[in-house]
């Protein structure tokens, strides 16, 4: 993809002289012919925007003070860096360290060289496409560091952040919610009899399962091994055990089939309600797994649920 370049000079035809070299170059373009316009295209265009070139002298807000100001929200909303070239016909040493320091990464002298300019511009798309690919790598290791490998759901770790989350807006807009945590039943011995990989499959199609029946705002996430997290945003206690109940059924009605082989699969679920003061995230889910215990120790393929 061709560099979007950010063109700001105040003298129109140093701007169209510029814009014409950069279009013969192949690049896409943007103008502003002041340091406050320049603020504003920056703001509106930050999303593919791959280089400013910013004449210093102009009126209202000159180059350096409208970078500074550009650097400052870049900073704040936490953006990468935009490199910016300056362009100004004074080349004492003072005005390039100037330069520098306000936050530019290079500094060229008008009359600009059509030739220095070009090659300039190769340098920045090397950069600019460096930069592309680092966004998407951190992309790609956000999602790989919040995703459980097997099933593709929620990990621990980002599964706790959503129920924090969900608290909080259950504290600021009272509305109750629901925590499970959803155990499958003696998973060691579908493990032990039909092996492994068996036991993988049906980790994989339970959570197919549930992802496919998922209701508006459910969340599903894999706290480890065959134990599995849900919230439940919006639940009135009177709701919660059937709400949990058709995701138990959903998995028991119909055996799993790994290899031409039948697997029976039943899924036991201790459930808690947080009405907003009533505890924190620990506590919460201690008092699920509390529920899990006892829907374990009774019988399994059940929801246990106590109104506190
Ligand atoms: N195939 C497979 N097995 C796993 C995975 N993670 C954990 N396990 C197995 O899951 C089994 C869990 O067994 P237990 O904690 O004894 O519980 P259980 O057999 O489900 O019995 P109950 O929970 O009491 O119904 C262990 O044998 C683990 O090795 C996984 O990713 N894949």
């Amino acid at each position: 993809m061709p560099m979007k370049v950010l063109i700001v000079d105040d003298t129109n035809t140093d701007r169209l002289l510029l814009k014409l070299h950069l279009a013969k170059l192949g690049y896409r373009t943007i103008e502003a012919s002041n340091g406050k316009e320049a603020i504003e295209q920056f703001t509106a265009h930050s999303d593919d925007l791959d280089l400013i070139l910013m004449d210093v002298q102009m009126p209202y807000l000159n180059g350096f003070d409208a970078v500074r100001s550009i650097r400052e929200i870049q900073e704040q909303q936490k953006q990468e860096w935009l490199p910016v070239i300056f362009l100004s016909a004074s080349a004492e040493d003072d005005d390039v360290e100037d330069g520098i320091l306000a936050g530019g990464d290079d500094y060229l002298i008008k009359p600009i060289s059509q030739k220095i300019l070009s090659a300039k511009m190769l340098a920045m798309q090397r950069i600019a496409d460096m930069r592309r690919r680092l966004v998407e790598s951190n992309l790609v290791l956000e999602e790989l560091a919040s995703t459980d490998h097997l099933t593709g759901v929620a990990n621990r770790r980002a599964f706790e952040v959503m129920l924090e989350r969900e608290m909080s807006f259950t504290r600021r807009y009272g509305m109750p919610m629901a925590c499970a945590i959803f155990d499958l039943d003696k998973f060691k011995t579908i493990n032990d009899t039909y092996g492994h990989d068996a036991g993988d499959a049906v980790l994989v199609e339970v959570v197919r399962r549930i992802n496919k029946n998922l209701r508006d705002g459910d969340v599903i996430g894999r706290l480890g091994g065959e134990e599995f997290g849900m919230i439940l945003p919006k639940m009135h206690e009177e709701e919660m055990l059937s709400a949990f109940d058709r995701y138990r059924t959903i998995v028991a009605e119909h055996p799993v089939v790994h290899e031409g082989v039948e697997i029976p699969v039943t899924a036991s679920i201790g459930v808690a309600q947080y009405t907003g003061d009533n505890g924190d995230k620990l506590t919460l889910l201690k008092r699920a797994d509390e529920c899990l215990y006892e829907a374990k120790e009774t019988g399994r393929n059940k929801v246990v649920y106590h109104s506190e």
